[in-house]
């Protein structure tokens, strides 16, 4: 950089040799500063704490994920990977030291399904995940993902999969039996209506297609059927009927998004504290807006972001008003793939993620992205481009389902997802011409209007100086979810002031959350930062840093000394 970009911004005694401030466009846009802060950030500095030995997890109040910090300082800022990973936590990955992998293999989120396992062992896991986090200096984040009440199959007892051959009589039942008594091939099914709901010569698709029955006669709670496509019948399985090759929609489309059982797991979601609540099978945007006002009143101030799940054919109908009113989206393929035709998949992955992008929500692309890692250590080549794909449509995350929760792979399956997004990432850099005025404009005020142009200037600028970092300091994430959203060549450090809201930005593209309590006083944060961050050798001299707030509506570059 030139010195005649030199700033005349006077620095605190202490620190003015330390760090001569360089180029500073500051402010470019003249604006009432918004109301101050009005917390008082006056938590007690933490002293410096070591969790292990050589690990130094938190200094002076500065956190960041341990193992980002590593992969920065191994990668260099630019190729730091910006594809968050989310992680089905299953029976092969419960332990604190089979967590403790996946985060070192850069887990950013663990996902807890309330499908399976009993709340105990949902509660074990996340309180796992917790202590990770605070003895050992992760950061991840966690996700409980509801049942919904879609038909599915029972847990199949104390059999992890039976096989269903062709021509097989099988009886689907909503009949309850007590274990020992279940007579052979019987399916209990959660949905007492579907009995009622299924015709003879309905085409009953057990996960979409994996197992296939069709039904030759209805005996009072009883369906019996035949098996035309054997296969392996899993736990729980999703079912769907058709009819006429339609999905058949009758009573079973008015089961609640969100049943009293997933009622009750939501109150254990908010006690435990989870990060997020994706929410499966949303069918209306109402449900969500239900839910928020659930957990604000159960839990106020509670930082819980809600994602909906986009897997049925309703949601589709509903897609931008539903995506607008969730804090993510999750492309769930898995179910969605048994709604709609499987070739049609990848169109609504592209357009929810396009959607995402625009309305400024986080999006993960989930399910059988390494489906074949369940079983061997290296993917198949459809499955890396598959992964390649989703990285290349700048997904904010991806998530494993089966091959982390039961896969005999689950740390290379994450590794896998690793090097796909770093190579692809660094392919998307090189060839990117994108602007930022492709983006609609998704503030509702005038002062959040500026905040959202600064943020798209702050990423152009970054680009074109080919900036080493964004820093953010912001107190509701707002900010930094703008800035991601233009998916800017280099990181974005974001700076936040409380954990939980350092956790909920771990889901989204190229953030880099730190907790860090700062004031309204930006030449002391960053004087504060660039000692902290120096101090870990996380920066240094000469690194370039454009600068923005929620505390003041101004850009600054700078030159780190
Ligand atoms: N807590 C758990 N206990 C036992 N098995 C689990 C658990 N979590 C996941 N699994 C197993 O891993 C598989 C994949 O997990 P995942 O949570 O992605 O299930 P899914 O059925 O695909 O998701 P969803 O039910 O949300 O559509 C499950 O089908 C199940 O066999
Ligand atoms: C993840 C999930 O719920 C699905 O793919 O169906
Ligand atoms: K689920
Ligand atoms: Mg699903």
């Amino acid at each position: 950089m030139s010195g005649s970009f030199r700033c005349s911004i006077s620095l605190s005694p202490l620190h003015s040799n330390e760090f001569p401030r360089i180029p500073v466009t500051k402010p470019r846009i003249h604006v009432p500063v918004p109301k101050p802060m009005t917390v008082a950030l006056s938590k007690v500095v933490s002293p410096l704490r070591v969790a292990a030995p050589g690990v130094m997890i938190e200094a002076a109040g500065l956190e960041v994920d341990r193992v980002t910090e590593a992969e920065l300082k191994e990668n260099g800022f630019r190729s730091t990977r910006k594809t968050k990973i989310v992680c089905t936590i299953g029976p092969r990955t419960c332990e604190f030291e089979e967590i403790e992998a996946l985060a070192v293999g850069g887990m950013n989120v663990a996902r807890v399904n309330m499908c399976h396992g009993t709340r105990e062992w949902h509660r074990d896991v996340i309180r796992r995940v917790r202590q990770l986090n605070e003895e050992k200096g992760f950061a991840v984040a966690v996700m409980m993902d509801t049942e919904g009440s879609e038909i599915h199959m029972d847990d199949l007892n104390d059999v992890e999969s039976t096989k269903a051959e062709d021509g097989q009589i099988w009886t689907f039942t909503v009949r309850a039996f007590d274990q020992p008594h279940r007579p052979e091939r019987t399916i209990t099914v959660n949905y007492d209506g579907f009995a009622e709901d299924v015709k003879v010569g309905d085409e009953l698709l057990v996960d979409g297609g994996m197992v296939t029955f069709v039904v030759i006669e209805k005996i009072g709670p009883d369906v019996i059927c035949r098996c035309t496509d054997p296969g392996l019948l899993l736990p729980r399985a999703n079912l769907t009927f058709w009819r006429n090759e339609s999905l058949v929609r009758e009573r079973n489309a008015m089961l609640p998004t969100i049943s009293s059982k997933d009622w009750l797991d939501i109150d254990f979601g908010i006690e435990e504290g989870v990060d997020f609540i994706a929410v499966s099978f949303v069918k209306s945007a109402e449900v969500i807006k239900t839910l928020k006002s659930y957990i604000i009143d159960r839990s106020p101030g509670s930082q819980i972001g809600i994602i909906a799940k986009i897997e049925s054919i309703d949601s589709l109908k509903n897609l931008e008003e539903i995506i607008q009113v969730s804090d993510g989206t999750m492309v769930a393929r898995g179910d969605l793939g048994a709604q709609i035709p499987l070739e049609q998949v990848p169109l609504v992955q592209h357009e929810v993620i396009q959607l995402c992008r625009q309305l400024n929500k986080p999006v993960i692309v989930a399910s059988q992205l390494l489906e074949s890692m369940i079983e061997y250590p290296i993917p198949t080549r459809a499955e890396v481009a598959d992964v390649s794909e989703a990285v290349g449509q700048e997904a904010d995350a991806l998530m494993l389902s089966s091959e982390s929760a039961m896969g005999q792979y689950p740390e290379k399956a994450l590794a896998v997802l690793r090097s796909v997004s770093l190579r692809i990432e660094k392919c998307r850099r090189e060839e990117k011409h994108w602007d930022v005025t492709d983006l609609r404009i998704v503030s509702s005020s005038k002062l959040d209007e500026i905040s959202e142009e600064i943020c798209n200037t702050t990423s152009r600028m970054a680009n074109k100086l080919k900036a080493d970092a964004i820093f953010v300091y912001t107190k509701t994430g707002q900010t930094a979810s703008l800035l991601s959203r233009n998916r800017p060549d280099c990181p974005i450090f974001a700076f936040a002031p409380s954990t939980s809201i350092q956790r909920c930005l771990n889901l989204k593209w190229g953030l880099i959350p730190f907790r860090l309590d700062f004031s309204d006083d930006m030449e002391s944060n960053l004087n504060r930062t660039f000692s902290l961050l120096k101090a870990r050798a996380m920066i240094k001299s000469g690194d370039l840093i454009i600068v923005v707030s929620d505390v003041m509506q101004s850009i600054q570059a700078i030159k780190v000394p």
